[in-house]
């Protein structure tokens, strides 16, 4: 479904990203790892149009997708969610994921704002944030920017959803819901997740697969378990001697 083909970027001197190859089948739940600097939110903007590669391609159901600009990459199916979420303020709740449904897989069909407000709606339910869809996102908690966040990726109805980070500031209730909500859209919704992580011990438990970089290299790529156990793994993140 998604292919990375031979990627490099380069940031003059600095190599964020050092010719890095993998595939991603549809339906896999996938973690991208790697120490800070490593290069995974390089990798993320270069696969969602942020960034173009300085070597190399993303094919994406069997087009080449590299080049291309954020929201036709979107449009085309390939959604994100930011590390740090930042609702737009003057907007409502509601208004914020309808930005998603619009600019989504099923946007260009739908100018109908009660039918793209249902499903916004339906969105916010799905990850269980129970606030009044029509107030605004200020004095938030961090568990409910991070759903907001979640909703507004999912509303544009991905195939492909990374995540960036959905764990980090939480508290650990926060932590279990924002893990939940991923399992769920793969279970539910069908969507291919790449999910970019610090949070180990509860990305390990949800993956079936993991892919490190470390210094912008593809260092390693299995099961959680073969990946964890790995020797350049556990030298990456605790420094070799
Ligand atoms: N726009 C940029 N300009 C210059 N250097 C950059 C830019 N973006 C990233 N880099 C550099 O590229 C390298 C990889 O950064 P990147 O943010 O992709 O790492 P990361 O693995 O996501 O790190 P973290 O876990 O801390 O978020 C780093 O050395 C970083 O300083």
């Amino acid at each position: 479904m998604l292919e990375i083909q031979n990627i490099s970027k380069s940031f003059g001197g600095v190599m964020a990203l050092h010719d890095v190859s993998f595939r991603v089948e549809e339906g896999s739940f996938v973690g991208l790892i790697g120490p800070n600097g490593s290069g995974k939110t390089t990798m993320f903007n270069v696969i969602s149009g942020a960034l173009k590669p300085t070597r190399g391609a993303v094919n994406y159901e069997g087009q080449t997708i590299s080049g291309l600009n954020p929201n036709v990459i979107c449009h085309a199916g390939i959604a994100r969610t930011f590390q740090i979420p930042q609702p737009i303020k003057s907007l409502t709740v509601a208004e914020n994921v309808m930005l998603g449904v619009l600019f989504g897989r099923g946007g260009k069909h739908k100018f109908h704002q009660e039918r793209i407000k249902k499903d916004a709606i339906k969105m916010l339910d799905f990850v269980g944030l129970g606030l009044d869809p029509d107030s605004y996102p200020e004095k938030m908690t961090a568990g409910d920017l991070r759903k907001l966040e979640m909703a507004r990726a999912l509303a544009t109805q991905p195939k492909v959803l990374l995540a960036d980070e959905v764990l980090s500031g939480l508290n650990k209730d926060e932590l279990k819901d924002a893990s939940a909500i991923l399992t769920k859209a793969r279970a539910e919704l069908g969507v291919t997740i790449i999910w970019v992580e610090h949070i180990m011990h509860v990305l390990m438990k949800l993956v079936e697969r993991v892919i490190v970089l470390n210094h912008g290299l593809l260092i390693a790529d299995g099961d959680p378990d073969t990946v964890s156990s790995d020797k350049q793994v556990v030298e990456a993140y605790l420094g070799a001697e």
